[in-house]
């Protein structure tokens, strides 16, 4: 008989207990569950959980006022919160009361093993409890409901306490800035100053002076001492936008910061020390900027600690109601959650977003203005921008990212299962690009193979073997 301390589920749903039960036994781990959090803390208090689960929405007290409860009774076990449907304040609150992980409902029974093992293997260190963060103010509230919406929500509260820097990428207007100024609000630093800086936007000679400072006849123009960013965001933190187009030779100078924490004003030999947090933004392949001697690899590695990656639009088209909304409501739009029906949102499901969330954005601006307090229709929507190069750098870029993660998670399975990597990636990737262009061909497969560039009876062989029924 296992007699060993058990990991305590608390959810209301017997189906998320079973299935958690099920997947933790199959583990090696003994299983109580509870179904609300009182009988839960009985059950902390009785068996000494080495981990909990816990869900947000309970009966009556809920999982987040709980969970410091949960922490005491049971001697800061991990606790791993679950919800129904997270957005960004729910899951730093959730952190900062103490969670160590986050799952999101509905969850693939992978994921959360994978985030049970990790909770169980992290030693805790949690800090006391932090009173969380006022609502954000509409401007600044980062809002999506898709999966890849609801890990970014997670990755912020996870890493948002930290001093960690984090990369941040994504195509133009997916809301990179809008995550950097997230991560800054929810930190401890979030009383000092938020410096975001486009070194893009400032002649190449200016950079260093603007990042650094200079001292009085550093170079001609230069009158007086002046501090740079690193000084004025003391205490606080700098998201450097467009971190890609950084000249090589500023490149060094802010690795030493971020490595040793020190700095030199232009002009001057005495070190300075900067207390500040660095975030990195960009939307070019910065790996592909390495490969071409363009960007410096060891400050990439520094950088990219934690990435969070905000995957374009079209692929989160369920984002598109929620966004169109929540810009409604921003601008105070008569009816807003009604202003948009279902035949307008499929159309513009459609559309490419080239802009994304930028684009919408303006959109949105535009149709509320020619509809004047009327429900939107298709026709107060500017025309569509044309859709992007599939051989351009940012869809590159996307590509690349999205092959790198899954190519991680294939590698770890082939250590375990050896598994051919390259036979494994065609099964993933092939039946996309299949699906995809019958789409475009109306299910006409001659069409189809003379564009994929394959036999009419390997196409017939694939669409088989992947049983796609076109
Ligand atoms: N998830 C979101 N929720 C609400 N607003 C968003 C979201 N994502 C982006 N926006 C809005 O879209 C616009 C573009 O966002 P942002 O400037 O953060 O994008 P970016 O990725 O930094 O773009 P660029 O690479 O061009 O600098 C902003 O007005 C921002 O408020």
């Amino acid at each position: 008989m296992n007699t060993a301390a058990p990991v305590l589920v608390v959810d209301d749903e017997p189906s998320i207990c079973w299935a958690l039960e099920k997947m933790l036994t199959q583990e090696g781990h003994r299983v109580v569950t509870a179904s609300s959090a009182e009988e839960g803390l009985r059950l902390a208090a009785e068996h000494r959980p080495v981990m909990v689960i816990l869900d947000v929405r309970l009966p009556k007290e809920d999982g987040i006022t709980a969970l410091p409860k949960f922490l005491s009774a049971t001697g800061d076990a991990p606790v791993i919160i679950i919800t129904a449907f997270g957005d960004l304040e729910t899951a730093v609150a959730a952190v900062k009361n103490g969670a160590t992980d986050y799952l999101t409902k509905p969850f693939k029974l992978e994921d959360a093993l994978r985030t049970c093992r990790q909770a169980l293997r992290k030693s805790r260190t949690v800090a006391a409890p932090v009173q969380t963060q006022p609502m954000a103010t509409d401007n600044a509230a980062l809002v999506g409901g898709s999966p890849a919406m609801q890990q970014v929500f997670r990755q912020i509260a996870l890493v948002a306490d930290s001093d960690l820097s984090v990369l941040i990428t994504g195509e133009t207007g997916t809301g990179k800035e809008l995550v950097a100024a997230a991560i800054h609000r929810h930190s401890r630093r979030a009383d000092k100053p938020y410096l975001p800086i486009a070194p893009v936007a400032l002649n190449t000679d200016l950079i260093e002076s603007e990042l650094f400072g200079h001292i009085k006849g550093a170079f001609t123009g230069a009158v007086d001492d002046r501090p740079g960013l690193f000084e004025r965001a003391e205490g606080g933190t700098v998201l450097l936008d467009e971190i890609g187009d950084l000249p090589i030779g500023t490149q060094v100078k802010l690795l030493r910061v971020l490595e040793q924490g020190e700095y030199c004003r232009v002009g001057d030999i005495q070190p300075r020390q900067a207390d500040v947090r660095i975030l990195a933004a960009t939307n070019s392949d910065l790996h592909q900027a390495v490969g071409d001697g363009e960007f410096r690899e060891d400050l990439f590695h520094r950088l990219s600690g934690v990435q969070i990656h905000l995957p374009p639009l079209r692929e989160r088209t369920e984002d598109i109601g929620v966004l169109c909304h929540h810009f409604l409501h921003a601008m105070n739009y008569p009816a807003a959650e009604t202003a948009i029906d279902s035949a307008l949102l499929a159309e513009l499901v459609k559309r490419p977003w080239s802009g994304n969330v930028r684009e919408l954005k303006n959109a949105v601006g535009h149709a509320a203005v020619v509809a004047r307090g009327r429900s939107l229709a298709i026709g107060d929507f500017p025309p569509p921008k044309p859709g992007r190069d599939p051989a351009s750098p940012s869809t590159r870029a996307s590509v690349d990212h999205a092959v790198r993660e899954w190519a991680g998670e294939a590698i770890a399975r082939w250590e375990e299962q050896g598994e051919p990597l390259h036979a494994q990636f065609l099964t993933a990737a092939e039946p996309a690009l299949l699906r995809r262009v019958l789409e475009h061909t109306g299910g006409n497969r001659a069409k189809a193979a003379e564009m994929l560039g394959i036999h009419r009876g390997t196409l017939r062989d694939r669409l088989r073997a992947y049983g796609i029924d076109d």
